[in-house]
């Protein structure tokens, strides 16, 4: 029903399941001793955070934030808002941001800065890098997959809130936008 409006698949579930064990293994090994806090960006990095949590065989908390870069459709307005903020203390934590995808960059760097100043030690884990989109200078330390710089829907990602429920990466039919 959803794929009628898929132009093409960019990454299967089957590649972001092999992926999300490769980056947990990683981080078991990187942190292996500590109890990092795994930190969900809403929405958009649940399907992924579910997928990667699993794969990581040490303690972790858990715990959400929402920001909010992109109002409707597929234009960011550039600034960052603060929507739902941690209850946590994070001063000396291990933190582990989880994100969707890292565009322009200014929703990781407005994060990154953030919880740095509140002291905490932030490592930043991301599905997709778009990172010909890059407006200001932030890398994430693990990276699912790099994608050309298309706007991409499914796995988490939306298109008017819709589409996030999608198993897999892909970019829409030109139509879909225009109806
Ligand atoms: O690098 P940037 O250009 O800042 O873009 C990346 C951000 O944009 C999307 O979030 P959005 O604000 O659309 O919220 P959502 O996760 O609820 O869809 C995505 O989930 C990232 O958080
Ligand atoms: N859904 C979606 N949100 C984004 N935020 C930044 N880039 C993208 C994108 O390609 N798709």
């Amino acid at each position: 029903m959803l794929e009628k409006d898929i132009e093409k698949v960019l990454i299967t579930e089957e590649e972001i399941t092999i992926r999300s064990k490769e980056i947990g293994a990683q981080l078991t090994k990187d942190f292996e001793g500590k109890t990092p806090l795994i930190l969900g960006i809403l929405r958009g990095s649940i399907p992924f955070l579910a997928e990667l949590v699993k794969r990581i065989d040490i303690h972790v908390e858990m715990d959400f934030m929402a920001v909010s870069s992109y109002h409707g459709g597929t234009k960011t307005s550039g600034e960052v808002k603060m929507i739902m903020d941690l209850d946590t203390p994070v001063n000396g934590r291990d933190i582990i941001i989880v994100e969707d995808i890292i565009d322009t960059g200014l929703t990781l760097k407005y994060l990154k800065e953030l919880l740095e100043h509140r002291g905490a030690k932030v490592t930043i884990v991301t599905m997709l890098d778009k990172k010909e989109g890059r407006k200001v200078e932030i890398e994430a330390d693990y990276t699912g997959f790099p994608i050309p710089n298309e706007f991409v829907v499914g796995f988490g990602l939306d298109y008017d809130e819709k589409y996030r429920n999608l198993p897999y990466v892909g970019v829409l039919k030109q139509e879909v936008y225009m109806g």
